[in-house]
């Protein structure tokens, strides 16, 4: 049982994009040193959720707290990771090269020596100590993927978010990630909050947040979620709760 203060406590989280109100009213709770997955189909929020979380994302009312302070607020800069959809390292830089310069970006003035050994930490941290002198450009998807998570690495981040960070990966370097993830939350008990539309990853989590049409359909366990909604996985978990919700606004029409 985890008795700590949850890393993330949302209410009535509602964010407006354009003329749309594109997350109406979520209540939810992250807690701390899990893998918590963000799943729901493309378009229903996501990004727009996690953007709200790092304190990039404009119109955002209701409450939302990361790490007992309102999200986006200076002193969460440090401790929260987050790695965009969008590759966010240079191609024509190698992995090392990469991590020296944005360790240097992340933390100015810190001794090279120091630098030097932060960059080691991530590589190891990543498994990519043996790739380290390549260029990323000759990088896999998988190991690209890994590289833009060392750079949210470096500043050894209490809450790490994580956009969608699978997209277009086989099943092996799929696999191979979501075992980083939860080395990461067991090994320095950091929070993970990772998104997908791939039902089948949210088998992977230790907590769901099931999201459609910019509102969360549930917040619970893999295994409650089936046990509740009596089905054989999630993805089918999530149907009952899509068809459920159908019902109830049919309902009350
Ligand atoms: N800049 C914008 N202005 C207005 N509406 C936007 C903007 N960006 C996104 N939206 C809308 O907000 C909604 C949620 O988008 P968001 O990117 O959060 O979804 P998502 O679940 O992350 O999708 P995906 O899985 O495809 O990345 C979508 O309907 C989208 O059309």
């Amino acid at each position: 049982m985890n008795s700590a203060p949850p890393a993330v406590r949302a209410a009535g989280l509602t964010v407006t994009r354009g003329a749309r109100t594109v997350l109406q009213g979520l209540d939810f709770t992250v807690p701390r040193g899990q893998v918590t997955g963000l799943l729901g189909p493309s378009g229903c929020g996501k990004s727009t959720l996690l953007r709200a979380l790092v304190g990039a994302q404009a119109k955002v009312a209701g409450r939302l707290d990361v790490l007992g302070h309102p999200a986006g607020h200076p002193v969460l800069r440090s401790r929260v990771g987050y790695v965009t959809q969008a590759p966010s390292v240079y191609t024509d830089l190698t992995v090392s090269q990469n991590l020296d310069y944005f360790a240097t970006v992340l933390a100015p003035g810190t001794a090279r020596a120091d630098r030097r050994s932060t960059v080691r930490r991530v590589l190891a941290e990543v498994d990519l100590t043996a790739h380290a002198d390549h260029l990323v450009s000759r990088l896999s998807g998988g190991q690209r993927s890994r590289a833009s998570l060392a750079v949210a690495l470096l500043g050894t981040p209490e809450l790490l978010v994580l956009d969608e960070p699978t997209v277009g990966l086989d099943p092996v370097l799929r696999r191979e990630l979501w075992h980083l993830f939860h080395r990461l939350a067991a090994d320095h008990g950091t929070t993970l909050l990772v998104s997908s539309h791939v039902m089948d990853e949210a088998e992977r989590c230790d907590r769901l947040l099931l999201m459609r049409d910019g509102r969360l359909l549930a917040d619970d366990t893999p295994d409650a979620l089936r046990a509740s909604t009596r089905t054989a996985t999630v993805e089918d978990a999530f149907l009952h709760l899509v068809d459920q919700a159908a019902h109830h606004q049919e309902a009350t029409r």
